[in-house]
């Protein structure tokens, strides 16, 4: 994919600039080492190749910057934070793009997981499927009150399976009863019930999501960094070792799946769906 970054807009000082790339914007502050990232993929912000790309790419800059310590997630689309993995990614495709675009879904996660940085998810939409599953990677998840922003692991409604690593992320987040139910029924949870099972730490109103998600930050960057991160490194680096251990087969597995007719066709059935919806 063709990453275009961003020009840094005029201003004075860092905290003033921005960077990013056509589909990740960053806002760095300098001054408080805390940088927001907003993904720009409209109209869904679905994670396309690109987007993951450029993603990956984002928060790479950001770990090898020093100055930053902090990253709040949210979204620059109105009313969705990521509507989940790109179905057109996995849609009428080879097997070789299947295992070039499952391996970018795979190195996001992984980086994300176990990131050094503080990541906050300031929740500002929908949060179906990928989208919640990048939301559970960060260390703390604030959801706008809106009921139109539903967020869970709706995968088998769609006629498909969430990989293990899905799997582990939600149950460290939830635990492994309202994992299970949640995972088999494809829940999406309105904000009080997301609140409720564990699945976000703060449902506020809808203006307030990027202010407060600078709070909580300004308290988790008052932890000593070396302490902070070894914790979350012993209690995440189990589950991430499950997945880097069978990277390939994990790719493998997903393209054998997604490559089977019935799945391509229940795809593409719910992709339909998503477009008549608008009729
Ligand atoms: C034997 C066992 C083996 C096990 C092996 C396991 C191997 C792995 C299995 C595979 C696992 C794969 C995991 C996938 C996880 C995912 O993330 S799948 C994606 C799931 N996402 C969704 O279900 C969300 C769908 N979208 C929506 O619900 C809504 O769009 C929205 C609530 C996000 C927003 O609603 P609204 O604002 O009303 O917009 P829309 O009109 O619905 O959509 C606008 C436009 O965007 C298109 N679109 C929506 N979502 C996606 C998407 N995820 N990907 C691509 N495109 C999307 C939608 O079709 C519209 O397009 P048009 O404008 O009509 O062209």
């Amino acid at each position: 994919a063709t990453i275009r970054r961003t020009e840094p807009t005029a201003g004075s000082g860092d905290s003033a600039r921005r960077f990013g790339t056509q589909r990740v914007l960053v806002e760095p502050d300098a001054a408080s080492g805390v940088a927001v990232m907003k993904f720009k993929n409209p109209p869904v912000n679905s994670l396309s190749l690109e987007l993951l790309t450029e993603f990956i790419i984002s928060l790479e800059k950001l770990e090898n910057d020093k100055t930053f310590r902090g990253v709040i997630l949210t979204s620059d689309c109105p009313r969705v934070f990521s509507a989940g993995l790109d179905l057109t990614e996995m849609c009428g495709k080879n097997p070789a793009h299947y295992a070039e675009y499952w391996k970018a879904v795979q190195e996001l996660w992984l980086r994300l997981y176990l990131s050094n940085l503080v990541l906050i998810a300031a929740i500002n939409g929908a949060c179906p499927a990928g989208g919640c599953l990048i939301s559970l990677t960060c260390d703390y998840r604030i959801l706008a009150d809106n009921p139109k922003y539903l967020i869970g692991l709706n995968e088998t409604l769609l006629g498909i399976v969430a990989p293990f690593w899905f799997k582990d992320t939600l149950v460290n987040t939830i635990g492994h009863r309202a994992s299970e139910q949640a995972l088999q029924l494809g829940l999406l949870f309105l904000p009080a019930e997301a609140l409720q099972v564990g699945l976000v730490d703060q449902v506020v109103p809808e203006d307030q999501v990027l202010s407060t998600a600078l709070s909580v930050m300004a308290r988790w960057m008052a932890i000593p960094d070396h302490a902070r991160q070894l914790t979350k490194n012993m209690m995440r680096k189990t589950t991430v070792d499950r997945l880097v251990k069978q990277r390939d087969a994990d790719i493998q597995n997903f393209v054998s799946f997604i490559s089977r007719d019935s799945i391509q066709k229940s795809l593409q059935m719910y992709l339909e769906k998503l477009k008549q919806k608008k009729g």
